[in-house]
């Protein structure tokens, strides 16, 4: 039974190391250790816990109940009451008591002793109880049940109306919108529920305490205040309405709250709150009913006469650390600067959605230092800022794990499912993209020391080497593989302005051919698959050292991007479903990306995506007083394809800036912010690597315009060019995705061309603008 063992899963929790990004550390960076003991329990399982079944209940209710009534006195006839029994079936804790299920002594041929009145409130599920219920002797009825103080609708007074006299008393009900479907049936049996029923279940996810605690309870809320109707002639009356003593109860917790909180929920009926397990054991006891067993939701009591004759020797311990351990609970901790950690279930229970750390702080990252920390604290105090802005911004990046990583250890506590941690992932992604145009993606499992590699490599070749090194691998084609040198591109085209070249060196590369055989070999010739070229290991000893390296990231990213664009693709499907065809060309292309996605050549072998190194230095537009002084070192521009995945380091001459401002495109007052990354510390440190993602022209397109392609550039920053900084020049890694070049894409407006044909007319414009 699978929900026996998601039960058992639940009360027995594995012993999960949290692998959080943070988890992996080195000496070098200040990471924390964060795992979870298992902490000594005082549970004890050997109670009617053993005999927790479930045929329809929801976490082995059935069997527990049972296993009571084992224990109990053996009695020919007994009855139940069931405060919000849905359909009768789904999670019901007392269908196999009526139904006589689940039952293995019983070969189902028997006819259950028990008999019920089921109360649903929710008229369409009423219809289903009412219905399964056709040719019992069961009393359902239709009543949204009130803990108001003298409702026509409290919990006695329904069931006061129960076999009265001449069966259901229909009087009783009179003035309330409710219906017993015995009332006019002849076929049923009319029986009468004693105040002494046996077995008592309430969910009705709020007001729960309140039905038991008038149920039981004082003399006062038994007494019948009709209102005074003028128009119906009716006179106020006062009639003692008995108080009901079920044996064994079985009612519904909040299992969230600690076991030291007693929480009551208002005596409200529209509010929804819960109330914790503790503040039932108490109301419980000044009842006399002693607690028995817990499951996640659903407490148990018995009377205590009864707890004391018949299930002592079973449950000898009734204390409440003996019966319940809260594994749904959320906890705060604080660390000595100010920051807020939360621990345990992260994700709301009843909204499924995670819960943000990011968003429950009460200081900012600048904001969180140690107030009582000395003066002097040796040295450099900037230092614990950075880092601490390091992580600040980390943490505010999106986790792709559920996309990018295949193993099943963020399920938290095992109840979400991949599933629903894939819908978390795209919503928060594409909310930031809507936002922002771009957003900060981590978990993409691509390990900090490729990443560190890459950015050296890179860095060696863009800014250490000679240049001959870097020209004898110039580009031969537009720019698409090898060498750009500086100050022959023009981005400023790429939106249809004119504006000096970008100052900036690039080296590219990407796939080299078509999967697909012989025939294809012609394809090999078009602009998006073409030898890369790298430079000669006569002209440079490093050469083959380089070449490997960038293979790899471009290997491995290429296909945690493609990853990206997935999750962003199906954010947009989740909300425009009309879109699956113009979306058709990049779920093709990315499909399997989560069943392999470490499999860089088994999928998406047609892809066309080139990964751009970039190198940026200090020069002409860094002067004060030069012509170009403070021009952007890359125009401002979209990018081209589907989505670009970036890279960088901490050179401090430029600086990515993203439009910010709401203002439409072309207008004059454009607002920038800076795209930040954690520092290179922070990566060299052994922490997930953290990039930047945003929507390339193309699959804007594709989208009717729901993400945009955001403007950004790269601007010189002048004042750290200068003085003893010893990482000057910037050096970024762009994966610019794109698919299958022979793709048919159908935009939205209709129009159906190839990939390629729609890069060219979209370069071909930008060339216009040159020409011109
Ligand atoms: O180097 C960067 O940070 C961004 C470069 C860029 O936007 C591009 O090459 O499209
Ligand atoms: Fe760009």
């Amino acid at each position: 039974d699978t929900r026996v063992q998601f039960y058992a899963c639940i009360l027995y929790p594995p012993s999960i190391t949290h692998h959080s990004p943070l988890r992996r550390h080195t000496t070098m960076q200040p990471t924390p250790t964060i795992r979870r003991r298992t902490p000594q329990s005082k549970r004890v399982r050997s109670g009617l816990l053993c005999h927790a079944s479930s045929n329809t209940s929801q976490n082995g209710e059935d069997g527990i109940i049972r296993r009571i009534f084992e224990l109990l006195p053996h009695l020919a006839d007994r009855t139940c009451v069931d405060v919000g029994a849905w359909d009768g079936r789904h999670l019901s804790n007392t269908f196999s008591l009526l139904f006589g299920q689940g039952d293995d002594d019983d070969e189902g041929g028997e006819r259950s002793c028990w008999k019920g009145v089921l109360i649903e409130a929710d008229p369409l599920k009423f219809q289903q109880l009412q219905a399964l219920h056709a040719v019992t002797d069961n009393i359902c009825i239709c009543a949204a049940v009130s803990c108001q103080v003298g409702s026509p609708r409290s919990l006695r007074r329904l069931l006061s109306s129960v076999g009265g006299e001449n069966g259901s008393s229909a009087e009783a009900l009179e003035g309330s919108s409710l219906s017993v479907d015995s009332c006019n049936s002849s076929r049923k049996k009319h029986w009468r529920l004693e105040q002494d029923f046996d077995f008592l279940c309430i969910d009705v996810d709020g007001i729960d305490y309140w039905l038991l605690h008038d149920l039981l309870g004082a003399d006062d809320d038994g007494i019948e205040e009709y209102p005074n109707d003028a128009s119906n002639n009716k006179q106020p009356r006062n009639t003692r309405l008995c108080s009901y003593r079920p044996l064994v109860i079985c009612i519904e917790f909040n299992p969230t709250m600690p076991m030291d909180l007693i929480y009551i929920q208002p005596r409200c009926d529209s509010i929804r709150h819960g109330s914790s397990l503790s503040a039932l054991v108490e109301l419980a006891n000044s009842f006399d009913y002693v607690l028995v067993e817990t499951t996640v939701f659903n407490a148990f009591f018995v009377q205590r006469n009864l707890y004391e004759e018949y299930l002592k020797e079973e449950v000898p311990d009734t204390s409440i650390e003996a019966l319940h351990e809260v594994t749904m609970g959320t906890q705060l901790y604080q660390l000595y600067d100010g920051t807020i950690k939360l621990w345990g279930c992260k994700k709301m229970l009843w909204h499924g959605l995670p819960l943000d750390e990011t968003k429950m702080q009460m200081l900012t990252a600048e904001e969180r230092q140690f107030p009582f920390a000395p003066d002097d604290s040796g040295g450099d105090g900037s230092i614990k800022n950075n880092s601490a802005q390091d992580f600040e911004i980390a943490e505010s990046a999106i986790d792709m794990s559920p996309y990018c990583k295949q193993t099943a250890y963020y399920l938290d506590y095992r109840i979400t499912t991949q599933q629903q941690l894939k819908a978390e992932c795209f919503t928060k992604l594409n909310e930031t993209l809507h936002r922002d145009g771009f957003a900060l993606v981590r978990g993409t499992n691509i390990s900090s020391s490729l990443c560190n590699s890459a950015l050296k490599a890179a860095k060696t070749f863009l800014h250490d080497v000679d240049e001959s090194v870097r020209r004898c691998c110039l580009t031969t084609d537009r720019a698409r593989r090898g060498y750009s040198p500086i100050s022959t591109e023009n981005f400023a085209s790429l939106i249809g302005e004119k504006g000096p070249n970008d100052l900036v060196k690039k080296f590219r590369i990407g796939p080299e051919q078509v999967d697909g055989g012989e025939e294809n070999e012609q394809k090999c010739l078009s602009s998006l698959h073409q030898p890369n070229a790298w430079p000669n290991e006569e002209v440079w000893d490093q050469s083959a050292e380089f070449r490997s390296t960038i293979e790899q990231y471009y290997n491995e990213l290429r296909v945690a991007a493609d990853c990206v664009l997935r999750a962003i693709c199906d954010g947009i499907l989740a909300e425009n479903a009309d879109l699956a065809n113009s979306l058709k060309v990049v779920t093709e292309s990315t499909c399997g990306v989560s069943e392999k996605a470490v499999d860089a050549n088994n999928h998406g072998a047609n892809h066309t995506s080139i990964l751009t190194l970039l190198g940026y230095q200090p020069g002409s537009r860094h002067k004060k007083g030069s012509k170009g002084f403070m021009n952007p070192l890359v125009a401002a521009h979209t990018d081209v394809g589907m989505i670009t995945v970036l890279l960088f380091d901490d050179g401090k001459c430029a600086s990515l800036q993203r439009c910010a401002s709401s203002t439409a495109e072309g207008e004059v007052d454009v607002t920038w912010a800076d795209v930040k990354l954690p520092s290179s510390k922070y990566l060299e440190g052994g922490n997930d690597p953290v990039f930047v993602a945003n929507v390339g022209d193309c699959m804007s397109e594709l989208t009717g315009g729901h993400l945009r392609s955001t403007l950004h550039r790269v601007i010189p920053c002048p004042s750290a060019s200068k003085g003893n900084v010893d990482n000057i020049v910037r050096t970024s890694l762009g994966m610019f995705v794109g698919v299958d070049q022979a793709a048919q894409l159908a935009l939205p407006n209709g129009e159906v061309l190839s990939y390629e044909e729609w890069r060219r007319r979209r370069i071909a414009r930008a060339l216009d603008v040159i020409k011109k």
